[in-house]
């Protein structure tokens, strides 16, 4: 039988955050042996808090070493109170102390054009991963993600058509059903073929939705991610969260 997701769950998101460490650590190590540099891809929303609560301070992280993505990002200026990147910057990148990690921001003279915003992300990653010539697809260390409460993650949501996007790497929405409307995001196969995806998920607000994920066959943004990517996949929670939710909780170990 296939390997499934793993779901890890925790009192609350203070005991959350040491685990998630450990858990990053880990990927930043075994990506570092493998070829001397941790590629990530971060989502927006409520993660870059919760990222910061596990990261800062630790002297195990080789922040040079990073090189940083985002896995979606909204088509607005990077001091805008809506970009994914203003959101990382002031919740952690703004708190690092020494070495910083190469980080990866939207082209910001291309926001009149989501597709020419995506284009040029995808470029980013081009550049980063090896030519489109020679990989199928970009492979990530790891994937931090979020899952709205509507289970959509990344900038993937439920029903729409770029689920179905198999050729980009990078894509272009300008329909999102959460505001902005208009933004960028990783497509589904760019995501499942990750080394290591972590999702991060707290609060009653998201109860509702992990049961659909875990118990149904939904064919959620998240749910296909975990499907996808089996035991690669890994469910930060709190207790909250997955409160009713019959999928099988695993005690936390690396
Ligand atoms: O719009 C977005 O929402 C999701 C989920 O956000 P959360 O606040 O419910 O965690 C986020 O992962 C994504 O990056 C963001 O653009």
């Amino acid at each position: 039988m296939a390997k499934q997701a793993n779901l890890y769950s925790f009192s609350t998101a203070d005991t959350l955050a040491p685990a998630l460490r450990d858990y990053v650590i880990t990927c930043q190590e075994a990506a570092i042996q493998r070829h001397g540099v941790f590629k990530v891809a971060v989502s927006g929303g409520s993660l870059p808090k919760v990222l910061a609560q596990a990261l800062l301070p630790s002297d195990r992280i080789q922040w040079a070493k990073w090189e940083v993505f985002f896995a979606d990002e909204r088509a607005v200026p990077l001091d805008d109170a809506d970009s994914n990147y203003g959101l990382l910057k002031t919740e952690l990148l703004d708190k690092l102390t020494g070495e910083h990690p190469v980080v990866h921001p939207i082209e910001t003279s291309l926001l009149d054009d989501t597709q020419e915003l995506a284009d040029h992300y995808e470029q980013q990653l081009v550049t980063s991963f090896a030519s489109r010539d020679s990989v199928r697809l970009p492979i990530f260390d790891l994937l931090l993600l979020g899952c709205g409460p509507d289970g959509h993650t990344c900038s993937l949501f439920p029903g729409h058509e770029l689920l179905r996007e198999t050729d980009a790497w990078v894509a272009p929405i300008e329909d999102s059903p959460k505001p902005p409307p208009r933004r960028i995001t990783l497509t589904l196969p760019v995501v499942t073929h990750a080394v290591r995806v972590a999702f991060v998920a707290t609060g009653a607000g998201k109860k509702e939705i992990m049961k659909e994920i875990f118990e149904a066959e939904t064919g959620l943004p998240c749910a296909l991610v975990n499907a996808a990517c089996g035991d690669r996949c890994s469910w930060f929670v709190d207790d909250a969260a997955v409160e009713g939710v019959s999928y099988p909780r695993r005690p936390f170990s690396l």
